[in-house]
């Protein structure tokens, strides 16, 4: 068997690698079998029937029309906390940038001249002195893998830190020191805050999560950063904010065209998980979950389908997408009785309106397992069902 992946944006090698060359192939045709990508947008791709999963090498899936992909029975895949400590070191960086002004100091000595440059630094070094970080107030908002890590550190680093999560995972939860002061409501986080800091998906609810109402129950000094997504924040509401005094400064990680060559915004090009250490971390994962769900059915890491992990020992194994309706497992193992066929392992997890299920059935054919994907297929409410070939055991 041998699967094409078409590949949009530049993946780690370390990644690609993971595809051995005998059984795949990259951007060979237009029918593949899956989709790796970083930012680029798919909301106006039309997905070939062929695509079985899209794989998204870091953690905002906000890029791909995941209602779509589900509906059509794709499974998506993120690589949750590949790049954290990425983005969390920039994060870090840019509250130091933000109290001292390290840059200007740096350009101004370049800009000097003549044989006196020591004594000119001493004398006009007092126009660069700064703040320091320890004391102050942090407010992460989110604190799922990402927002822990900066809490943690931040709260390392001498400030006095506070969370707000009102969905954070059990998971994450236990990582998080318990200096880190959990707060309830977002709103007194905002008022208490010297920096904030935003690390939540762009979802539908979160769009423009921070606007004219939220930034006007800011401090009037306070720092915004934003390295989740630009749409988090309103961006003309942040700029009437510092214009009218209300907001000291806000530092992001995305390009907005209105908030370029303000002197108290600072933009960057994306760069949260733009370092090599990222990158292969999470090329490695999307290609491993990749390659799990094309050569075995497994899903793990998936943002639209659950987590459904079986021994695979059966020549042929059958994956069944399917809406999450009363009796579908019932017509499928009818389906298989009737074929005069033994169940040998079944596994089956739900997620919202849709449902998975891996089918394991000893000692198949492969004409046999086809003959019995078409049969499933022709079932009320399944949305796709493919035979799988296990990658070493033959037919009996
Ligand atoms: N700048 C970059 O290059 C870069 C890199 C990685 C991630 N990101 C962005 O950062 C986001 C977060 O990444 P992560 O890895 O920490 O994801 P994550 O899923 O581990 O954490 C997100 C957290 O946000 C919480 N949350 C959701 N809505 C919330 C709300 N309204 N208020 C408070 N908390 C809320 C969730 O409960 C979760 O704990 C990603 O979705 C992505 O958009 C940007
Ligand atoms: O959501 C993410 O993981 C980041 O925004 C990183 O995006 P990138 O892979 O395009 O740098």
């Amino acid at each position: 068997m041998t699967y094409d992946i078409k590949i949009f944006n530049e993946i780690a090698a370390e990644g690609l690698q993971r595809f051995d060359q005998a059984h795949y192939t990259f951007n060979a045709g237009k029918t593949p079998d899956a989709i790796l990508l970083r930012s680029q947008k798919l909301h106006d791709y039309t997905f070939p029937e062929s695509v079985l999963a899209v794989a998204r090498a870091g953690a905002g899936t906000n890029n791909i029309p995941v209602e779509r992909c589900t509906e059509q029975g794709i499974v998506v895949f993120n690589t949750p906390g590949a790049n954290a400590n990425a983005v969390k070191e920039l994060v870090l960086a840019n509250l130091l940038l933000s109290v001292r002004p390290i840059l200007a100091g740096a350009n101004w000595v370049n800009s000097l001249t003549g044989d006196n440059i020591e004594e000119q630094v001493e004398a006009n070094k007092k126009t660069f002195a700064g703040n320091e970080l320890e004391g102050k107030k942090l407010g992460v908002i989110g604190l799922g893998a990402i927002g822990s890590m900066i809490a943690n550190d931040a709260y390392r680093l001498g400030m006095d830190v506070s969370g707000y999560d009102p969905f954070v995972s059990v998971d994450t939860a236990w990582n998080i020191s318990r200096r880190v002061k959990r707060v309830l409501d977002l709103d007194e986080l905002l008022a208490d805050s010297d920096f904030i800091t935003i690390h939540v998906p762009l979802t539908e609810k979160n769009h423009h999560l921070i606007g004219a109402d939220e930034l006007a129950k800011m401090k009037n000094s306070a720092v915004l950063l934003n390295f989740a997504r630009g749409e988090l924040v309103d961006s003309q509401a942040v700029i009437r904010a510092i214009d009218n005094g209300q907001l000291k400064s806000y530092i992001t990680d995305f390009a907005e065209p209105d908030l370029l060559r303000h002197d108290k915004i600072i933009v960057l090009p994306h760069l949260g998980a733009s370092t090599s250490e990222a990158e292969t971390n999470c090329a490695k994962m999307a290609a491993s979950t990749l390659k799990t769900y094309l050569e075995t059915g497994n899903i793990k890491c998936s943002v639209n389908f659950p987590a459904v992990e079986m021994v695979f020992r059966v020549p042929y194994r059958i994956a069944i997408i399917n809406r999450n309706v009363p009796n579908l497992i019932g017509a499928v193992t009818s389906t298989v009785a009737e074929k005069g066929y033994n169940i040998d392992n079944l596994s089956n997890r739900s997620r919202g309106d849709f449902a998975y299920t891996l089918l394991d059935i000893n000692d198949l054919t492969a004409e046999q397992a086809q003959s019995l994907v078409d049969d499933i297929r022709q079932l009320d409410n399944v949305v796709r069902v493919r035979a799988i070939k296990h990658p070493t055991l033959e037919e009996a």
